[in-house]
């Protein structure tokens, strides 16, 4: 037999109790993501085998760390953490912000197949949404440095809310740079939290952050 190249990496037992009873929506969220993702341009070739543990694992683990209300994510792209989170917290309303067209008929697309009603999905940049209602916390992955994250999101978010950016291991580098961006928006409560070890192969570092 030869070997199957790109084969979708097989379920790790750490991820039914993190979603619970949401494990069969977020099963279908993978087998979609896995099978249109790299056609639509929504993740590289090398990431369909290591889809559960580097990507939907790892956005699952911040769940925990929402209330109950509306969550933005900016940059949400193939749904990373967006849909992930929705699927995980049905009690949560995520505000998908995302400027490219593509990506934004995937969000719309894929969260009505999973049956979603807690999604609503505005195609913009960070910088340029307008919000009727500020957000009670707001989310980022992979989207850019704290130094430019911190400015256009944080108006978003209504006082007391909070800033959770999902971040690499240079993380306290970037808050270094962004000392002045962060008193400059009245952030407090500034801390990393590390979330996941020995359930993920590389833990998640989550900038956290309370917008006064
Ligand atoms: C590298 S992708 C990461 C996507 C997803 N968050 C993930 O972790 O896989 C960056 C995404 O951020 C979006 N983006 C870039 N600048 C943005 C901005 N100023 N406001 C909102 N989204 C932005 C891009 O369109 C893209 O979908």
């Amino acid at each position: 037999m030869p070997e199957v190249e790109n084969a979708v990496e097989a379920e790790p037992s750490t991820a039914a109790p993190l979603f619970g009873d949401r494990i069969d929506v977020a099963r279908q969220y993978t087998a979609d993501l896995a099978r249109r993702g790299e056609e639509l341009g929504l993740i590289g070739p090398l990431e369909v085998p290591r889809l559960w543990s580097r990507h939907i694992l790892n956005c699952a683990i911040v769940a925990p760390l929402l209330r109950p209300g509306r969550t933005g994510d900016v940059g949400s792209g193939a749904g990373l953490p967006g849909l992930v989170l929705a699927i995980a917290r049905p009690d949560v309303h995520l505000v998908l912000i995302e400027p490219m067209e593509r990506r934004v008929d995937w969000l719309i697309s894929e969260a009505a197949d999973l049956g979603l009603d807690n999604v609503t999905v505005i195609r913009a940049r960070s910088e340029e949404t307008r919000l009727d209602v500020p957000l009670d916390q707001l989310t980022a992955r992979a989207v850019s440095s704290l130094s430019k994250l911190i400015p256009t999101t944080a108006p978003l978010v209504r006082s007391g809310g909070e800033l959770l950016f999902m971040k690499g291991s240079r993380v306290q580098d970037e808050i270094d740079a962004a000392a002045k961006i962060i008193r400059k928006a009245r952030l407090s409560n500034v801390e990393v939290l590390v979330l996941g070890e020995g359930v993920v192969p590389e833990v998640t570092r989550v900038f956290r952050a309370t917008v006064d």
